[in-house]
């Protein structure tokens, strides 16, 4: 099944455009995984199960599992992923941006190595650095466009010829680059009136858009300014605020029951917007 029809069946399935961010910090964890060789792929597991009804995405972001040399992790919990939960497409977040033989190996590695539905990728190197991930037909190629940190402003809002480069990209994708259909783009919650601009210029084309939760991006502004016609169109992705949610130790919550109860306050939180 191509990235674009899992999405949507996920988006149908469990009512929902979250998108559940896997970026496991081991000084974040609780005490009875300190210390366990496995804690990374328990930790991840547990928010999973607890979350999987509430998402529509996981996003393993790479950068916290190799850093602790921990990519054996990520392929376990990805293959968890796959065999556990199918109907939910995994997002790895790589960010990758090369010339075309590295982007060919780092395509394989995403899609081959991980099994991931989708893969985060850089345009600053331009068309040829995305086309080794085109050749996987039916994955999805997610391409920064307006990202949600401040710095992101410094490039990404320069003139391109009588428009800011990130509308640049939004339209080269739309009119180029999605050669398969697969194509999404990244843009931060933290920007609604850009998300509302990209959402102009792109039609459908899914959008992956973090920055709720602990950047505080406003939900309501980036449901206004993202959905589609059809009250979709987005994987809204929260990391922090969901897998280190505070335990209600009165309601006996552990660290994963936290998780849910934050999650689905978010999943319903977006949906109260759609429409
Ligand atoms: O591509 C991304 O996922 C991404 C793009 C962007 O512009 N901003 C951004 O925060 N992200 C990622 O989204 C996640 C946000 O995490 P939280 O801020 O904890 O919700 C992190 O994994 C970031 O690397």
């Amino acid at each position: 099944m191509t990235f674009i029809k899992k999405l949507s069946a996920a988006w149908s399935a469990n009512n929902s455009l979250l998108c559940v961010g896997l970026d496991p910090d081991i000084a974040k964890f609780p005490g009875q995984l300190q210390g366990k060789p496995d804690a990374i792929f328990a930790f991840c597991k547990a928010i999973i199960d607890a979350t999987a009804d509430t998402a529509c995405a996981f996003k393993p972001q790479i950068a916290y599992f190799a850093a602790l040399r921990a990519e054996e992790q990520l392929e376990a919990i990805c293959a968890y992923l796959r065999v556990t939960y199918p109907q939910i497409p995994i997002v790895l977040d790589a960010k990758r941006g090369d010339i075309g033989a590295t982007a060919e190996q780092y395509a394989r590695e995403a899609f081959e190595r991980y099994g991931a539905d989708a893969v985060t990728v850089n345009p600053y190197m331009g068309y040829d650095s995305v086309a080794p991930y085109l050749e996987w037909k039916d994955r999805g190629v997610i391409i920064l466009c307006r990202t949600s940190n401040p710095g992101g402003s410094d490039l990404q809002f320069l003139d391109a010829g009588g428009k800011p480069v990130y509308q640049h990209v939004a339209q080269l994708v739309a009119d180029k680059w999605n050669t398969n259909g697969q194509c999404g783009l990244v843009v931060g919650a933290t920007f609604p009136n850009e998300l509302a601009q990209v959402r102009r210029i792109v039609g459908d084309m899914p959008l992956l858009v973090p920055g709720i939760g602990a950047q505080g991006g406003d939900i309501e502004a980036t449901v206004n300014a993202g959905k589609t016609a059809n009250g979709t169109g987005m994987m809204i992705n929260s990391s922090r605020a969901i897998l280190y949610a505070k335990p209600d130790a009165q309601a006996g919550e552990d660290f994963a029951k936290a998780a849910r109860r934050v999650a689905l306050e978010t999943r319903d939180a977006i949906n109260r917007f759609r429409g």
